[in-house]
């Protein structure tokens, strides 16, 4: 399923085009909320939505947590589009349809995305609450071939070979972590490696410890596919996990996890969260790359 179905560039462009008829609004940076954290997009002004159901060549969303809408708007100066709610391949969706929007999105014109994800904890350092910039990620689907990038290469967005060594922008995470210090909120912000496992289950123990012997910091169900097709065709990437649940890791703790409670911890941290994230876009420089406006 994942590598037979291809999109082609007409596919993205459609939608691309379809979207900036309906708006006025040229992004420069796109937000993708993870489960519980749609509230970023409350903070745009000026906003134009639209249901996925809507918008011409979208996948719908499934997950409870995820509205399945996508919101322009203004921020602190800085043009955004947000989704509210991504698409997740347990969901059945193949990788090219969970990274659609990313594509559209750069034809769109936008430079940045930010990326936000729910993730349990493994190293003991992370307890939840907690917000993880993410350095780096464990890509575990895309490792045995489960890759939004498999199939014929579309040149026009990017090289058939592309490097992942900076895949998550250090500029950015530097600025995040200067943010974090200013706002006064360095006891819960740090950061860490993310890994994404295919879900819908959570981890077992003998699979969560396997994955802090690896030295995996936050494990989580989404992400990776986006940032890899972003990075592939030259978006600068930014991302947090919020740390909802710690995995448990022994056969003696009585804990367990589940969705509500990982949608119930990003209720509590919406507001740390949403001040980072726009103080953030803030304070990135776009460079005004306008060559895909109408
Ligand atoms: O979309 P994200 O990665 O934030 O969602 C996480 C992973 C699962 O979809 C869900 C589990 O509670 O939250
Ligand atoms: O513990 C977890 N494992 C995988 N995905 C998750 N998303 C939130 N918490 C978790």
């Amino acid at each position: 399923m994942h590598c037979t179905e291809q999109i082609s560039h007409d596919e993205y462009q459609k939608t691309a085009d379809w979207l900036m008829s309906q708006t006025k609004h040229r992004p420069q940076v796109a937000i993708i909320c993870g489960s519980g954290l749609g509230m970023l997009a409350d903070t745009l002004k000026c906003q134009d939505s639209f249901a996925y159901s809507d918008i011409p060549g979208f996948p719908q969303s499934t997950v409870q947590g995820h509205a399945g809408r996508l919101v322009f708007g203004e921020l602190k100066g800085k043009t955004c589009v947000c989704m509210q709610g991504r698409f997740h391949m347990y969901e059945g969706h193949s990788l090219c349809k969970t990274t659609f929007p990313v594509r559209v999105f750069k034809l769109m014109g936008v430079e940045t995305l930010i990326v936000t994800n729910a993730a349990g904890s493994l190293a003991d350092g992370l307890r939840p609450g907690d917000i993880m910039i993410i350095k780096d990620h464990v890509n575990f689907p895309g490792l045995v071939g489960l890759n939004p990038l498999c199939g014929p290469n579309d040149d026009k967005f990017g090289p058939r070979f592309p490097a992942m060594s900076g895949c998550y922008d250090k500029a950015l995470c530097c600025l995040a972590m200067e943010i974090a210090k200013q706002q006064g909120v360095t006891s819960f912000v740090q950061e860490g490696v993310y890994a994404m496992v295919g879900g819908p289950n959570f981890e077992s123990i003998a699979e969560a410890r396997l994955l802090h012997r690896l030295g995996v910091d936050a494990v989580g169900m989404s992400t990776a596919p986006e940032v890899v097709v972003a990075t592939h065709c030259g978006l600068r990437v930014f991302g947090l996990s919020l740390i909802t649940n710690k995995v448990v890791k022994s056969y003696d703790d009585p804990d367990s996890v589940n969705h509500d409670g990982v949608l119930e911890v990003g209720r509590l941290r919406s507001h740390s969260v949403q001040q980072l994230v726009t103080e953030l876009i803030s304070r990135i420089e776009i460079n005004n790359n306008t060559n895909n406006a109408v």
